[in-house]
């Protein structure tokens, strides 16, 4: 044997065995060649082992706790220190008899035995030979058995498959070694000093990690190279399963260090922000829950707030997530929850104001006031909201902002106008990238009261599209039923919007949804006389003009005249909006002629509005002399307010057809069919030959034909200006008219009288042509605006004729 190669064993103290005895030897081909030859004894006492298998060549430590295994090593270590080694089937048997060993085993030699202090003997073996249990002969005092011998298959010595086994069975263990923590890289140099093959296989086989039952079934082989390919298989499952496990180790360790890592840098930065003076994102916490301890919101409002708060203090302070919650936080923070502002409620005092700010509109503010009276009387908001209708440019919104003022609440406004998408008013969840609270919210969060006034300008341009309807999202924020629970996707919880006073502005009454028009209580704005536009100009725009470019009504004076010649020639519109302009225009004249030190008082004259402004613009609208047959002024009423126009028609040679132009729409067009079918069937009523309907072509035209007209309100117009054609006779001078007409010959009432006869006066009309049932609304109009102005009420058409045309012909009738 040779006393340099040896085995170290980590189960054994080493030391120990060192000091008394020799090093344990390896195997070497030259032993097994003489273990080989060696004639096995017929008997031999039979040690069972309960948890190993000894292979041949192996040195192995066995700890023997019971008295029939200390009394065989006894014996034996006293005699020929050769024993059998079989293992148990069971290790749980304790006393095992013959049917409990398997049956192969190997001869073992007795190289030490240990005495413990516990009582226990352990005896370092050396495996030596495998036999087969013959017959055991006494199981007292410890088991006694005949063996045979087993004949092993060897390959021969160059077979190359059996050696390529045999390499990798040697890399692999290499391998094995190195990815084992537990297993001494000394073992590394064992393996590779090993040059027995059989002892190569036998020592891996009993180092490596597998069942008792396994590594038997391995011991029993015969076949030398059918148990190296074995050893191979299970040594190579065993790496995979080593691979594994460091795998998952290595990935754990990664994680856990990354996770150290990243506490390490925010402790870091923790430290540079204070040192920087920045806030701490506890102190961030801390503040916000201060801040949340002052608000006055309600339990269920606290309690969200509590636990989303509790959620950001769980979160990473650099994750998006992060200032997501801290902005959806601040928002509740920022919001006002129960914060109201004391009303005045003094009647006196919210006239006063109205009357500061808007010149006119006697009936509107009266309006307002009695409304304010209600709201005074019955101490809650739960009354129908205001919208305030009419032309632009004519002080809705700013009534709303007055109103604003004289109840000493603040004031938001939003603009609903092009607004399609629902989520605009009611916000985006707070999942989507950039999501925002609806524009209701984010007013609130800017007034900074839960009662502010809170205007809804052109509510009448809410649009519907696919991305839903926001006019019922905007019903629900008018409804006072539901108003007290408003739902933002945003902020997640019901907001109470019920002491909000809210007013909306609008141009059109047809344009909103009904339902909504049916929660607002409506008042119409109507447009303004040329006279009170000057006054308009002179008691406000001017004087806010003067302010806005820095100066005072000492620089620069506008007279009246030039303050009408600005209305008439440069604007046209029901509202004061485009006046303004004009004006800031002149202000603006004045303002470079004085800082260029040029004049230090200027007094503007009709040529400066001339030179400012340009020639004007605009011809007034004017009405035209009744020289020609079938012209005819009518009334029309446009969403900017009213306006005049003029039918024309004249006749042709020809089959009697009917042409209209003037990009006329079909109700429109369906007047002028009625109009002409009625003069048709009762010609003779109007002195007409029957004849020229078939000699004679009629082309009926509305002027300013890129203007898109429609409505039934020319209907008399187109009567009245086919009967002076036919006839040849003049229309009744200064005279403009509107009404619907039917095949009957009735004349029925059509809508937007006032801004009729306001368009009537600036054309200067001296006389207007009205169904009778129109005549109340002609009642609701101030007397001012009506002064110098007759009214002709009729209900049939035959009454239109005769006011309308005279006996007189025109200039250079046709004869017909
Ligand atoms: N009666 C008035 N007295 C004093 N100023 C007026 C009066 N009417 C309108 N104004 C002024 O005209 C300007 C335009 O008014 P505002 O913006 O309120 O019009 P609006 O009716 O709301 O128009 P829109 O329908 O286009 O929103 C404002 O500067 C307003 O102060």
């Amino acid at each position: 044997m040779k006393k340099s190669n040896f085995i170290t064993l980590d189960s054994l103290s080493l030391q120990e065995f060192d000091e008394n005895s020799e090093l344990i030897p390896l195997m070497t081909p030259e032993d097994e060649e003489a273990i080989n030859n060696e004639e096995l004894p017929e008997t031999l006492p039979i040690l069972s082992l309960r948890n190993t298998v000894l292979f041949p060549g192996v040195v192995i430590p066995i700890t023997a706790g019971r008295d029939k295994s200390i009394k065989l090593i006894n014996d034996a270590n006293k005699g020929g220190k050769v024993i059998g080694v079989v293992s148990q089937k069971d290790e749980s048997v304790e006393d095992p008899s013959a049917k409990d060993i398997n049956e192969t085993g190997t001869v073992a030699r007795i190289l030490r035995v240990l005495k413990m202090p516990d009582g226990n003997v352990t005896v370092i073996i050396q495996g030596k030979k495998r036999f087969k249990v013959a017959e055991v002969l006494t199981e007292d005092p410890y088991m006694n058995a005949t063996i045979r011998d087993m004949a092993e298959a060897k390959p021969a010595v160059n077979n190359k498959e059996f050696s390529a086994i045999i390499d990798s069975i040697k890399d692999l263990a290499l391998e094995i070694i190195k990815e084992s923590p537990n297993i001494p890289s000394e073992a590394s140099f064992a393996i590779k000093n090993i040059e027995s093959n059989s002892f190569l296989i036998n020592f891996v086989s009993s180092n490596m990690n597998i069942s008792v039952a396994e590594k038997q079934s391995l011991l029993e082989m015969n076949d030398l190279k059918k148990r190296a390919l074995a050893t191979l298989k299970f040594m190579n499952v065993e790496f995979q399963k080593l691979e594994l496990k460091n795998d998952i180790q290595s990935k754990v360790q990664m994680d856990m260090s990354q996770q150290q890592r990243e506490y390490f840098l925010h402790q870091q930065m923790k430290t540079i922000q204070e040192e920087l003076g920045g806030v701490s994102h506890d102190e961030e916490i801390e503040e916000m829950k201060l801040r949340a301890s002052e608000k006055q919101w309600s339990k269920e409002v606290a309690k969200h707030f509590d636990k989303e708060i509790s959620k950001m203090q769980r979160m990473n302070p650099q994750v998006a997530e992060y200032s997501i919650q801290r902005n959806y936080l601040e928002l509740f923070l920022d919001l006002p929850w129960n914060e109201f502002s004391t009303d005045k409620f003094d009647l006196k005092y919210a006239k006063k104001v109205l009357d500061r700010d808007h010149f006119g509109l006697e009936d509107v503010k009266r309006r307002i006031i009695e409304y304010l009276a209600v709201l005074k009387l019955r101490n809650d908001m739960k009354s129908p909201i205001l919208c305030l209708y009419g032309p632009p440019g004519v002080g809705k919104t700013s009534l709303g902002k007055s109103i604003a003022e004289a109840l000493g609440r603040e004031y938001v406004r939003i603009s609903l106008g092009g607004l399609r998408d629902e989520a605009e008013i009611r916000g985006h969840r707070k999942t989507y990238i950039g999501a925002m609270p609806g524009r209701i919210i984010q007013s609130l969060k800017k007034a900074g009261t839960s009662n502010p006034v809170f205007v809804l300008d052109e509510i009448d341009k809410l649009s519907n599209s696919h991305q839903g309807d926001p006019s019922s999202a905007m019903l629900e924020v008018l409804d006072p039923e539901q108003n007290n629970e408003f739902y933002d996707n945003f902020l997640e919880m019901g907001y109470d919007l019920s002491k909000v006073m809210f007013i909306a502005t609008s141009n059109s009454l047809s344009t909103i949804q009904p339902a909504l028009r049916d929660r607002m209580e409506i008042i119409n704005v109507t447009g303004y006389t040329i006279e009170e536009k000057v006054e308009i100009a002179k008691r406000h725009l001017l004087p806010k003009q003067l302010k806005e470019h820095g100066l005072t009504e000492s620089h620069i004076k506008i007279g009246k005249a030039q303050l009408e010649k600005i209305v008439e020639g440069y604007t046209r519109e029901s509202g004061v909006r485009g006046l303004e302009k004009q004006i800031a225009k002149m202000v603006r004249y004045a303002a470079k002629n004085i800082a260029m030190e040029e004049d230090y008082n200027i007094k503007i004259s009709n040529e400066d509005v001339i030179e400012v402004l340009g020639g004007p613009k605009l011809e007034r609208d004017k009405y035209e002399n009744n020289n020609v047959a079938g012209v005819v002024t009518g009334l029309a009423w446009t969403r900017v307010g009213g306006d005049i126009l003029f039918i024309e028609s004249i006749l042709s040679k020809g089959k009697g057809t009917l042409s209209i132009t003037g990009n006329l729409g079909k109700v429109m067009k369906e007047s002028a069919t009625i109009a002409m079918e009625y003069i048709k069937s009762n010609a003779d009523s109007f002195g007409i030959d029957s004849a020229i309907f078939d000699t004679y072509n009629v082309h009926i035209h509305v002027p300013e034909g890129a203007t898109p007209k429609d409505g039934p309100s020319a209907g008399v117009t187109m009567l009245t200006s086919l009967v002076s054609l036919f006839t040849q006779k003049k229309v009744k001078k200064s005279l403009a008219m509107t009404g619907e007409i039917t095949l009957r010959g009735k004349v029925l009432p059509v809508g937007g009288i006032k801004e009729k006869i306001l368009a009537a006066k600036r054309a200067r009309i001296k006389e207007i042509l009205l169904c009778e049932e129109n005549k109340r609304d002609i009642d609701e109009i101030k007397a001012d605006y009506l002064k110098g102005l007759t009214f002709h009420y009729v209900t049939d058409m035959s009454d239109v004729i005769k006011i309308a045309v005279t006996d007189q012909k025109v200039k250079h009738a046709k004869k017909l």
